[in-house]
């Protein structure tokens, strides 16, 4: 019997392994999650609430563009593990529908969706950016589903705004207003795939060489201070920043998440006592430790 698999896509930080996680903790379907972050960190390993040895790490670049390498191998490993379905977050720059198609190519599985989010506080001003307009437009290509998620978060005008792109980008498909992907969980099952009706897929990109990646590891602790000074510092080319923070004061280790300018701190206290952070950038030149180091002079 074929294995569902459902895609979960969207830009970065639309709020995809909250998707996965809500699933995952509704479902109780022995269920095998491959993710696909975008840093050398792949924070989303830890953050999936799957078991480890039903969670697939593909790491390090993006499943879109080097599918051959990545996704078969990704999913052989999550077969063996006998599952009963398949989730597979998208990276934050990916196609999902290239993803997909393995589903439709792999006699062994069954697509059973695919669901890209968006971010309803920042979904206008990332399809009108030259540099990022046209990889977060064709996340939609192909989508069964969209969720328009952070509704919370965005003015009245911006949700009519998103809507609108939508109903522009993917004319007839299904849109659904959620806060942290909270959705009935019933509607992530299509009848019939949107990907039959999608134009051809357009050469592979290189996201690599339109985004800038950067880690940052260290056992120093950072005084909350010269951490919120840098996050409010931030320039909007910063896509995305996340991770695990030790900070100076109690409690020691956060949890950081940063998106399109806004960004939350959680305690961590099972995680290491290490700051270990991913970013994305439109700048490939922008770097999480001279961001560090300039707040850290400023405050001295
Ligand atoms: N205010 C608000 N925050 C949300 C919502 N959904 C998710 N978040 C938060 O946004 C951040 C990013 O959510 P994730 O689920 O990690 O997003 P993602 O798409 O998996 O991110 P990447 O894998 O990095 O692309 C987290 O801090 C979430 O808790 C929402 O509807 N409203």
């Amino acid at each position: 019997m074929s294995i569902p698999v459902t895609v979960i896509g969207g830009f970065l930080g639309s709020g995809k392994t909250t998707l996965v996680n809500r699933i995952l903790a509704a479902s109780p379907a022995r269920t095998a999650v491959l993710v696909n972050d975008f840093g050398e960190i792949n924070v989303d390993f830890d953050l999936v609430k799957a078991g480890d040895d039903l969670t697939f790490e593909l790491s390090g670049g993006c499943i879109c563009c080097s599918m051959a390498e990545g996704v078969g191998p990704a999913i052989k490993s999550a077969l063996k593990t006998n599952p009963e379905t398949i989730l597979i977050e998208a990276s934050g720059v990916g196609e999902p529908r290239r993803i997909a198609e393995f589903a439709l190519l792999d006699p062994a599985l069954r697509l059973d969706m695919i669901v890209t989010l968006a971010n309803a506080t920042a979904l206008d001003r990332q399809i009108r950016d030259p540099l990022i307009g046209d990889t977060v437009a064709r996340q939609f290509d192909g989508a069964d589903l969209i969720v328009l998620n952070h509704a919370d978060a965005a003015r009245p005008d911006a949700l009519t705004k998103a809507h609108d792109i939508l109903r522009r980008l993917a004319p007839g498909r299904r849109v659904i207003e959620t806060v942290e992907a909270d959705l009935p969980l019933d509607l992530l099952t299509a009848t019939s795939h949107a990907i039959f009706a999608a134009g051809p897929l357009e050469d592979d990109t290189d996201h690599g060489s339109i985004y800038g990646r950067d880690r940052f590891e260290s056992d120093t602790p950072i005084p909350v201070e010269t951490l919120e000074a840098m996050l409010q510092a931030l320039p909007q080319s910063v896509l995305r920043l996340k991770g695990w923070v030790l900070l100076s004061e109690e409690p020691e280790v956060m949890l950081l998440q940063y998106v399109a300018g806004r960004w939350s701190l959680v305690p961590a206290p099972d995680a290491p006592r290490l700051t270990r952070l991913v970013s994305i950038a439109s700048d490939p030149d922008f770097t999480i430790a001279e961001s560090l180091k300039t707040q850290a002079f400023s405050a001295s």
